[in-house]
């Protein structure tokens, strides 16, 4: 049997295929004013393999000069990222257990070559908030282990309409995406898959 993280919960089929097809065309809204771009890691200037934008009244963003942070506006056109799409500030109303509103959410567009290495969520000032993702799309090969890089991991595999919630003392636990499964969902017409990530940043 998978034992996950102590703070760690997966909700497969969290949301319905008809609810995953509004998100989606919510999401197809939010890149057309907010486009996906490459960002860039801290200092070495190495493009990461997955697609980012985001919505909320803070967006993750990263590139050389300024490294990881939160920031108001969309780094290529200076513009507010739009609102999060109500359907989910509901789930994390419903799966978060926490009583304030998520304030950014990472869009991440993974198409079947992208990955993301072993990682903290650690640039947020409330680490009381739980992380909460939504993936929609094709599969993936998650891994998450503890709260020290060498610790073990365990993986499995993430599917469209799927919840993953980092809370408690798994908040800070490593994880990464180590693949993507093309073909394994038809969500998207083109394939690939789209991660929705929501923190909260500021302390209420
Ligand atoms: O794509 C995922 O499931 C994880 C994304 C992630 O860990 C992040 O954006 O910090
Ligand atoms: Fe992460």
């Amino acid at each position: 049997m998978l034992v996950l993280p102590k703070g760690v919960r997966h909700i497969p089929g969290c949301l319905s295929p008809d609810a995953q097809r509004a998100l989606i065309e919510e999401i197809r809204d939010i890149v057309k004013q907010s486009p996906l771009y490459t960002p860039t890691m801290p200092r070495t200037g190495k493009p990461m393999s997955v697609r980012m934008t985001n919505c909320g009244t803070l967006g993750w963003v990263t590139d050389r000069e300024h490294g990881y942070r939160y920031q108001e506006t969309h780094p290529g056109t200076g513009k507010p990222w739009p609102p999060i799409p109500q359907a989910l500030l509901d789930i994390w109303a419903d799966h978060s257990g926490y009583p304030h509103p998520p304030e950014a959410c990472l869009v991440n567009f993974y198409d079947d070559k992208a990955k993301m290495g072993l990682h903290q969520d650690r640039d947020e000032e409330d680490l009381d908030a739980p992380v909460l993702s939504v993936s929609l799309g094709d599969e993936c090969l998650f891994r998450i282990g503890e709260t020290k890089r060498s610790g073990r991991t365990v993986s499995f595999r993430l599917a469209s309409g799927d919840v993953l919630v980092l809370g408690g003392e798994g908040r800070l636990c490593f994880h990464g995406v180590d693949r993507i499964y093309p073909a394994t969902s038809t969500l998207l017409k083109h394939g690939g898959r789209i991660n929705l990530t929501l923190r909260r940043v500021t302390r209420p």
